[in-house]
């Protein structure tokens, strides 16, 4: 690493030379091509005016350089910049003359008026006129080339490979400020050329969810890229190799003999209605919301209870236009909640029993979810599997015909929907289109209390399941952010990754 310090050691270390060096890494790449041609190309008094035309520095050329100051010529300017000569001496030290011609640029630089590309331009301009004045090399043709690079950058590969100064020559500490910061303006320019791309992205995947917008709202790189790189939003399950269904048009898909009346069913007689686990009890799962008569939502008591929702469909006496709000009816919005990573909210008000969405993404069997746990097992927390396992009876059953849905790659918004121990949603198994396919049904989002816009919708991923103390808390397992009061303390109790179970 050649030493690219002028400065005396007291006012630039090696170790802070090399370091700016190095920063200056691509800036250094970038202006190799500026240094190629011979001195006989521009004088510096063409460069002195080319600088002013950019319209950046008020002062002279001199006063940017006064180690040029009193030189008129490249060769004068070689002399002086040539380590093997003296640096002269002037009334000021190196440092304060750096400091003086230095302090002047940033501000222009810094304009809040000019845009990132401006401030490229000008500042590569500046650049060029300075390794004019200091190595007499610059041909217009070239310079306008790497202007053009430095001011449109497409890409960090496509800036030249390297750039030393020419044998026997040294940057001076204003020449490598000027490529340190330009530097930095093309690394802060392309990080926002790459992030408006994932942007564009993601609101062209967001784009083609059905129903009422989906925004998001990301401001952590990191967190944008993963979601517009590595994710797929469905609008309906994704069955993949293994998965057993029973066809819709099944003789056992049978409807409710009721003929539907504005009473809705007849619990005497319906068979959709469905039947709570462990009672006889026949439950009519929604009413017309108390607060918005054109709102259809579970009830209290449903949403109390521990049930499955056979919804009326086409093939009932009722026609099965009676009870379910079709579709999603709210907008959504993907936020970063900083500590629990994304998380959903509505920019609506949710009432109470409201329908929210489905929990969408690819269904697989239980043999393929294992398989897919083992292979993420320790290199994350993060856990996306939900067992479809209402109708499971026991081990073999569990073994032979249970689903699960994986949303870490394919999904709908619920699957950021994030776990708290005091939840504002419930999450509800619904069979809709095929009642005869009892190992296939949707998991459906409600609200279980009013949610004023804006609030994080959580739910609780141990729902209907035995739940462990805070006093129990296995350190090993994932810890719970959510914050309220009656925290548990851990999302999963013993170490268990998978969230779902039966509502
Ligand atoms: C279904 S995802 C929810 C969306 C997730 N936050 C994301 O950024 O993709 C479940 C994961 O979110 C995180 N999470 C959800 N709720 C949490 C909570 N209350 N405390 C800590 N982490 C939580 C955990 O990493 C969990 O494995």
């Amino acid at each position: 690493m050649p030493d690219v310090s002028n400065e005396p050691a007291t006012h630039t270390s090696p170790e802070t030379a090399l370091s700016e060096t190095d920063q200056a890494g691509s800036i250094l790449e970038t202006a190799e091509s500026l240094i190629k041609e011979p001195s006989t190309h521009t004088s510096p008094k063409t460069a002195q005016s080319e600088i002013n035309q950019a319209g950046l520095i008020p002062e002279t050329v001199e006063s940017l350089t006064p180690e040029l100051a009193t030189h008129n010529s490249p060769e004068n300017a070689r002399r002086e910049i040539n380590p093997a000569g003296s640096i002269p001496e002037t009334a000021e030290s190196p440092l304060q003359a750096t400091n003086r011609v230095m302090g002047s640029v940033p501000d222009q630089l810094e304009s809040p008026a000019a845009n990132s590309a401006d401030r490229i331009h000008n500042l590569a301009r500046l650049l060029t006129g300075q390794l004019q004045q200091n190595y007499g090399c610059c041909h217009t043709t070239e310079e306008d080339e790497v202007i053009a690079k430095v001011t449109y950058p497409i890409d960090r590969h496509s800036l030249p490979a390297s750039f030393s100064p020419p044998l026997g020559y040294h940057l001076t500490p204003k020449l490598k400020s000027l490529l340190t910061q330009l530097r930095h303006i093309i690394d802060g320019t392309l990080e926002r050329d790459h992030l408006t791309k994932l942007r564009h992205t993601l609101n062209e995947k967001l784009g083609r969810i059905s129903g009422p917008a989906v925004t998001a709202n990301i401001d952590c790189p990191k967190l944008l890229a993963r979601l517009a790189d590595s994710f797929k939003f469905v609008n309906s399950y994704e069955y993949r190799a293994g998965v057993e269904r029973i066809p819709d048009d099944s003789e056992f898909n049978i409807g409710c003999p009721c003929n539907g009346n504005e009473n809705g069913c007849d619990p005497s007689i319906c068979d959709c209605l469905n039947i709570e686990e462990d009672s006889d009890d026949r439950i009519v799962p929604y009413q017309i919301s108390e607060n918005n008569a054109k709102l259809i939502v579970a009830t209290k008591d449903f949403l109390r209870r521990k049930a499955i929702i056979y919804e009326c469909n086409s093939r009932c006496g009722c026609s099965g236009d009676r009870y379910w709000n079709h579709g999603r009816s709210i907008k959504l919005e993907i936020f970063n909640t900083g500590s629990r990573g994304l998380g959903l909210r509505s920019p609506d008000f949710l009432h109470r029993g409201q329908y929210i969405d489905l929990y969408l993404g690819e269904v697989i069997t239980k043999a393929e979810a294992e398989e897919r746990e083992n292979l993420t097992e320790g290199s994350h927390t993060q856990s996306y599997l939900f067992s479809v396992d209402w109708n499971i009876k026991d081990d073999e059953d569990e073994d032979r015909n249970m689903k699960v849905v994986d949303t870490r790659k394919f999904g709908s918004a619920t699957r950021f929907i994030n776990h708290s121990c005091n939840p504002n949603c419930k999450i509800v198994p619904v069979s809709t289109t095929n009642h005869a396919d009892e190992y296939l049904y949707n998991l459906t989002f409600f609200a279980n209390r009013d949610i004023a816009p804006g609030t994080e919708l959580t739910f609780d991923y141990t729902q209907g399941e035995e739940h462990t103390t805070a006093a129990e808390v296995d350190p090993d397992t994932v810890p719970c952010l959510c914050g309220e009061a009656n925290c548990r303390g851990q999302l999963w109790p013993n170490k268990r990754k998978g969230q779902g179970s039966k509502s």
